[in-house]
C-alpha cells in the first residue's frame, strides 16, 4: 500500500470522519451540564426580570416628590404598605405618600423610582401616628428600577449552537427556568495498548518489560476534546488476541484506537486483523514520528492504529484524529490553544517528511526536544508541537515558529 502525504491522509480521515459519523445529541441536567457542547441554539421564554423590581432597600416614591430634599430640608411622605421580595403589594402610591420595599421585591403602582433607606428617617407623626419618612436626598425618575426585561427579551437568542457551557451561561439557562439542554452526544472512543512487554501499572515489572503509557494519554487527549475515552487495557502481540479484543470494543464504542503493532515487525498483527475483520485504508504516512500509522474501516466505525512510541501516538493523534472529534462534537475543529515563540536552537529535519517537533516554551522561547519517540520525559517536557515541512531540512534558531499545544 501506497504511503500517504500528511494532507492526503488528513484529507481521507475528514470525509471518513464525515461518512461514518453523524452529529447526535443527547439531553443534559443544566446541573451536570459543565463543559457539555449546546447543540441547538437557545431561545428565551421569559423577559428577565419578569416584572419591574427594586435594586435597592428603601422606599418606592413618585420622584418628583423627592425634588430638592435635602438633609435640612426633607420631604416628608407617608408610608402606607411595606412590600418584601417574593411578594406585591396591591396599592398605588398617590402623591405625598410610598411603600417600603426591599431589594428583588416588585415596583408598586404610582411610583417611578426608589428613594436608598441610607437617605431617609422614619419618624412616628405624633399627633395622628402615621409612620412617615423624611427623604433627605432627590431620586431622578427610573433610579433603582430594574424594568422588566432589561436584562433578556422573551424570544430572543440567549446562547448560540456550539456554546461551550461554563457556569456563567449555566446561570443564564437557569435564570429562564430551563432544566435540561440538549448537547452534542460525545462519541465513545475505545482505547487499546498491544505489546507483549506492556504492564499495567498496579502490577510489578519485570525485565524487558515497561508500564504502559499509551492507554492513559490517548483516553486523556480523548476526554479534553470531547470525546468518552474507555480503556480496553493491554493486548498481546496475538492475532486472535487482537481481533476479539477490537471486535468487543466495537460493540460498545463508536471509534477503536490501538496503539504498537503497527510496523512491519513480526509481533505487529493490527495490519492482518484489520485486512480480515475489514479494511485498512491507510498504513503509513510520510510523516515523522508516526510513519507506520494505520487506519481502517470495521462494520462502518474507524480502527485506528497509533505506533507504539508513545510521543508519536500522542502526536499523530493530534494531528490526525483530534481536529475530527473535535469537529464531531461542536467544538471547534483546530485546537485554539497556539502560541507564537522564537526558536531557541536549529532543528534538522528529515527530508521528504512531514516532521512534528516537539518543543518546550521558556520566556518566549521555544527549545526544541531532541530525544528518540519513546522517551517519556520528552512528553513531560514538551508544551506542545510545531510543524516542519518536508521541504524543510533545516529550521534556523531566531526563526518564528507557531506551536501547537497539548490541551
Ligand atoms: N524495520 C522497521 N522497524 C520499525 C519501523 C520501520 O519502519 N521499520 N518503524 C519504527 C517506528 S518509527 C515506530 S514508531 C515503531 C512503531 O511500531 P509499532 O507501532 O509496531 O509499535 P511497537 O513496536 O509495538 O512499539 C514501539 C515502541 O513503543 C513502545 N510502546 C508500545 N506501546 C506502548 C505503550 N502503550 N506504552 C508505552 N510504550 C509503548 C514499545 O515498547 C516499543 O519500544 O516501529 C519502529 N520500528
Ligand atoms: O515514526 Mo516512529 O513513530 O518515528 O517513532
Amino acid at each position: 500500500m501506497k504511503i500517504k502525504e500528511v494532507d492526503e491522509a488528513k484529507k481521507i480521515i475528514k470525509e471518513l470522519f464525515e461518512e461514518l459519523y453523524d452529529e447526535k445529541s443527547i439531553n443534559f441536567s443544566i446541573e451536570n451540564s459543565y463543559n457539555q457542547v449546546v447543540f441547538s441554539d437557545i431561545i428565551s421564554s421569559i423577559d428577565l426580570p419578569p416584572f419591574n423590581r427594586s435594586l435597592m432597600d428603601g422606599f418606592a416614591v413618585k420622584s418628583e416628590d423627592t425634588f430638592r430634599a435635602s438633609d435640612e430640608s426633607p420631604k416628608i411622605l407617608k408610608c402606607i404598605d411595606s412590600i418584601e421580595a417574593g411578594s406585591f403589594s396591591e396599592k398605588t402610591i398617590d402623591n405625598g405618600e410610598c411603600i417600603e420595599i426591599s431589594t428583588g421585591a416588585p415596583i408598586p403602582d404610582g411610583a417611578d423610582a426608589i428613594a436608598m433607606v441610607e437617605f431617609t428617617e422614619r419618624k412616628t407623626d405624633e399627633e395622628t401616628g402615621n409612620d412617615n419618612i423624611h427623604i433627605l436626598k432627590s431620586v431622578a425618575p427610573k433610579q433603582y428600577l430594574a424594568i422588566k426585561g432589561s436584562d433578556m427579551k422573551k424570544d430572543k437568542l440567549i446562547l448560540k449552537s456550539k456554546t461551550i457551557l461554563s457556569p456563567d451561561k449555566i446561570g443564564v439557562l437557569a435564570g429562564q427556568g430551563i432544566k435540561e439542554i440538549k448537547a452534542f452526544k460525545k462519541p465513545t472512543v475505545a482505547i487499546i495498548s498491544t505489546g507483549n512487554e506492556l504492564v499495567m501499572n498496579d502490577e510489578e515489572i519485570s525485565y524487558g518489560k515497561i508500564y504502559d503509557v499509551n492507554t492513559y494519554s490517548i483516553t486523556n487527549a480523548t476526554i479534553s476534546n470531547g470525546g468518552y475515552g474507555k480503556s480496553y487495557g493491554i493486548v498481546k502481540d496475538n492475532y486472535d488476541d487482537l481481533k476479539e479484543k477490537i471486535e468487543s470494543a466495537l460493540k460498545t464504542s463508536d471509534i477503536v484506537v490501538c496503539s504498537g503493532g503497527t510496523s512491519a515487525g513480526v509481533g505487529d498483527v493490527l495490519r492482518h486483523v484489520l485486512d480480515e475483520i475489514g479494511e485498512v485504508i491507510i498504513h503509513g504516512v510520510s510523516v515523522k514520528p508516526g510513519k507506520p500509522t494505520i487506519i481502517g474501516k470495521v462494520n462502518e466505525k474507524l480502527v485506528i492504529g497509533l505506533p507504539g512510541n508513545p510521543v508519536s501516538a500522542l502526536i499523530i493523534f493530534y494531528v490526525f484524529i483530534v481536529p475530527n472529534l473535535r469537529n464531531l462534537v461542536g467544538l471547534s475543529e483546530e485546537i485554539i490553544e497556539k502560541a507564537i515563540a522564537t526558536l531557541a536552537k536549529r532543528i534538522h529535519s528529515p527530508k521528504g517528511r512531514m516532521h512534528y517537533s516537539l518543543v518546550q516554551i521558556k520566556e518566549g522561547l521555544a527549545y526544541p526536544i531532541v530525544k528518540d519517540s519513546g522517551a517519556i520525559t520528552s512528553l513531560a517536557d514538551a508544551d506542545g508541537y510545531i510543524k516542519i515541512p518536508k521541504t524543510t531540512e533545516i529550521l534556523e534558531e531566531g526563526k518564528e515558529v507557531e506551536i501547537t499545544l497539548f490541551k
